[in-house]
């Protein structure tokens, strides 16, 4: 099997309240629900399953909540191997204000994870890197796993031969940075945290030092500026798209994975990126796309290069 494998070390159920206006101290009718499964590794899958992409998800899942989770997955694409644990998975909530577009978010901590369940991980990780031809290590590391698990999993995906990419924050990202993982994914705070400095392009740089291979740094509705070997370009849509911004970074990491294992050019990767993670924005929850503006912004997306001012595609 040749396959994208996504990892998840914390789960999630996300559930999305709109309600009309969000006021603090007040209650609140909420207009619409959805509850999806979440946690940013299996946002991922599920935008890369919808693109046709042999996708699996790993991580770990438990108790009631959990099976609600796995019970979701059924319906979607990704292939399930993720492990059981005796702690319940956690709950998100993402409250959009219906007056102002804003979102609101809220996640759980996560629960415990064991050393034995550690373990079981690794061997089961271990053996799914053989069938990968990419992976991607996303989000919060739940209680109990040692801040060092990424880069643990950036170097046994480096043995293995497969490409990594690791989209985290904070002290887990910067011990990942330092085992060379081919492309790290922050935001704009995410990266300042790492690096000490809020200008992306200086960030950018200093990351690579530290050892990112490519450093892609998503900028909101500036969209996304990869510094990488073989150049620097900025992308972004052509105009900004209204809506939930939950998920967005995670499309982009679908973007990112989809043309690097179908071999598309630097620029064209960031095209599909930003066009996939605009197209979420306008979708109702992370790790959904409106198809139908995904399609409209790909051959739309601006892609320059801040070095000549542009870029071919
Ligand atoms: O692991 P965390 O950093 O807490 O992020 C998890 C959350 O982020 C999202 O993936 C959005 O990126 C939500 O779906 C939610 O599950």
């Amino acid at each position: 099997m040749s396959m994208i494998l996504t990892v998840t070390l914390n789960t999630a159920l996300d559930l999305t309240h709109h309600v009309p206006q969000l006021v603090p101290h007040a209650s609140h009718r909420v207009t619409s629900v959805t509850e999806r499964p979440g946690g940013k590794g299996l946002n991922v899958a599920r935008v890369l399953a919808a693109l046709g992409h042999q996708t699996v998800v790993t991580g770990f899942v438990g108790g009631a909540t959990g099976a609600v989770v796995r019970d979701l997955l059924v319906s979607e694409s990704p292939t399930d191997a993720l492990i059981p644990i005796a702690g319940n998975t956690r709950r998100t909530l993402a409250v959009v204000d219906a007056s102002t577009g804003d979102t609101t978010q809220f996640n759980e901590p996560g629960p415990a994870v064991t050393p034995a369940e550690w373990q079981t991980f690794l061997s089961s990780y271990g053996e799914l890197l053989g069938g990968a031809r990419a992976v991607a290590l996303c989000g919060s590391l739940p209680p109990g796993i040692h801040v060092g698990a990424y880069a643990d999993l950036v170097r046994r995906a480096r043995a293995a031969g497969v490409p990594v990419l690791l989209d985290t924050s904070g002290e887990p990202l910067r011990r990942g940075v330092a085992a060379r993982p081919d492309v790290i994914k922050p935001n704009a705070d995410e990266l300042a945290r790492l690096t000490g400095s809020r200008d992306a392009s200086t960030a950018s740089a200093d990351a690579r030092r530290k050892g990112a291979r490519a450093v892609v740094a998503s900028l909101g509705p500036d969209g996304l500026l990869a510094t990488t070997d073989e150049g620097r370009w900025q992308a972004a849509p052509p105009a900004p798209v209204r809506g939930n911004p939950t998920g967005a970074g995670d499309s982009a990491v679908a973007g990112l994975l989809c043309g690097l294992v179908t071999g598309l050019s630097w620029p064209d990767r960031l095209a599909l990126a930003v066009a996939l993670s605009a197209a979420t924005v306008a979708a109702p929850a992370a790790g959904e796309f409106d198809r139908a503006t995904y399609e409209s912004l790909l051959p739309r997306v601006e892609v320059t290069s801040p070095a000549s001012g542009s870029a071919p595609r």
